[in-house]
């Protein structure tokens, strides 16, 4: 259709390393299409972002673009099993080529909307995931800004899958217009203090941490926490009001744990909200068997291991640690 980009216009940069072929999805900031590397066949996904979008006049396009690649190299130097790889950048003039990894399970949203709701101990082993991943991003100075389950993709069609956390870091170069953006689109995931100070205050990484707390809420109830099918409020008010709630009908089956957790992470006050560090500490996670299962996702060479015991460790140092010398008992 006329949106297509006509591959007449795709450089020879990418032309040589890479075949485009058909459009996985439409973002934001532009649209994803499956594409083979030339040679390997390997298969990635392709994320064409025109810079129009981000730019507001000609001459900032060229230190803007700096700006994204200095960004995507940090980007590029991420490492982590459930944060999409970025295999390549292929910066041009109007347009920025980002070959990221391919994965076939489709969109976390997609996944809720067939399920309509998760079991408890799936959303458990998915959310973990997701925790893991953004405190990750944040370890590396990251703030997601702009979580939901879009951004969220499963590595495959199975219940019990690896999540790969897409789309991070870029969100940052939208200049005003696409703060706009953020304004037009409907604030489901939208932390309060980014509706209170209007997107004039600093993002923290707290902004995650909400936005998580909303896609949990998503996974076990099937519906959003905020709808603006409420006349009496609208969605802003009720975002920064805190004014959502766990009606019985949907909520009766889900453990207060859980309940505790999304009401941690969906706390108003930014200072006061549940960090993601604490949050991996939480009695919902305090789970043997979902941990056992995460770790094999992320770490499938692990499995099966035995953490060394103590006496594997070397005599001297045994001495030195129980001081009489003698076994210790296994
Ligand atoms: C960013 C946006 C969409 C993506 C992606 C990276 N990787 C992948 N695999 C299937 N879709 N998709």
């Amino acid at each position: 259709d006329l949106l297509e980009s006509n591959d007449s216009d795709i450089p020879a940069s990418i032309k040589e390393k890479y075949t485009l072929t058909k459009t996985l999805g439409r973002g934001a900031c532009g649209e994803v299409r499956l594409a083979f590397a030339k040679g390997s066949c390997e298969k990635f996904a392709v994320k064409i972002i025109s810079k129009k979008k981000f730019t507001t006049g000609g001459q900032h396009a060229v230190n803007l673009s700096k700006q994204v690649m200095s960004e995507v190299k940090i980007l590029k130097a991420l490492k982590h099993p459930c944060i999409i790889g970025i295999e390549d950048v292929i910066d041009t003039k109007e347009v920025l080529y980002i070959i990221l990894e391919l994965v076939e399970g489709g969109e976390l949203f997609d996944k809720v909307v067939s399920l309509s709701q998760y079991d408890e101990p799936t959303a458990k082993l998915l959310f973990y995931q997701m925790v893991v991943a953004c405190k990750y991003l944040h370890d590396q100075g990251i703030t997601h800004r702009d979580l939901k389950p879009e951004n969220i993709l499963l590595q495959s069609d199975e219940k019990e899958t690896l999540i790969k956390i897409t789309d991070f870091g870029l969100s940052k170069f939208v200049d005003a217009g696409s703060l706009m953006k953020t304004f037009c689109g409907t604030p489901t995931y939208l932390a309060p203090e980014i509706l209170v100070t209007a997107g004039t205050g600093t993002y923290t990484k707290a902004v995650d941490a909400w936005s998580l707390g909303v896609i949990l809420f998503i996974c076990l109830s099937g519906y959003p926490p905020f709808s603006d099918e409420r006349k009496e409020m609208d969605l802003p008010k009720q975002i920064m009001g805190g004014h959502y709630s766990f009606p019985k009908q949907y909520w009766d089956g889900v453990s207060e744990e859980a309940i505790d957790l999304i009401k941690k992470m969906m706390t108003v006050d930014a200072k006061k909200r549940i960090t993601l560090a604490d949050a991996l500490n939480h009695p919902w996670f305090k789970d043997e068997e979902m941990m056992k299962k995460a770790k094999k996702l992320m770490y499938p060479e692990s499995d099966g291991m035995v953490p060394p015991s103590a006496a594997l460790r070397s005599p001297k140092k045994r001495g030195l640690e129980n001081g009489s010398g003698e076994e210790p008992d296994s």
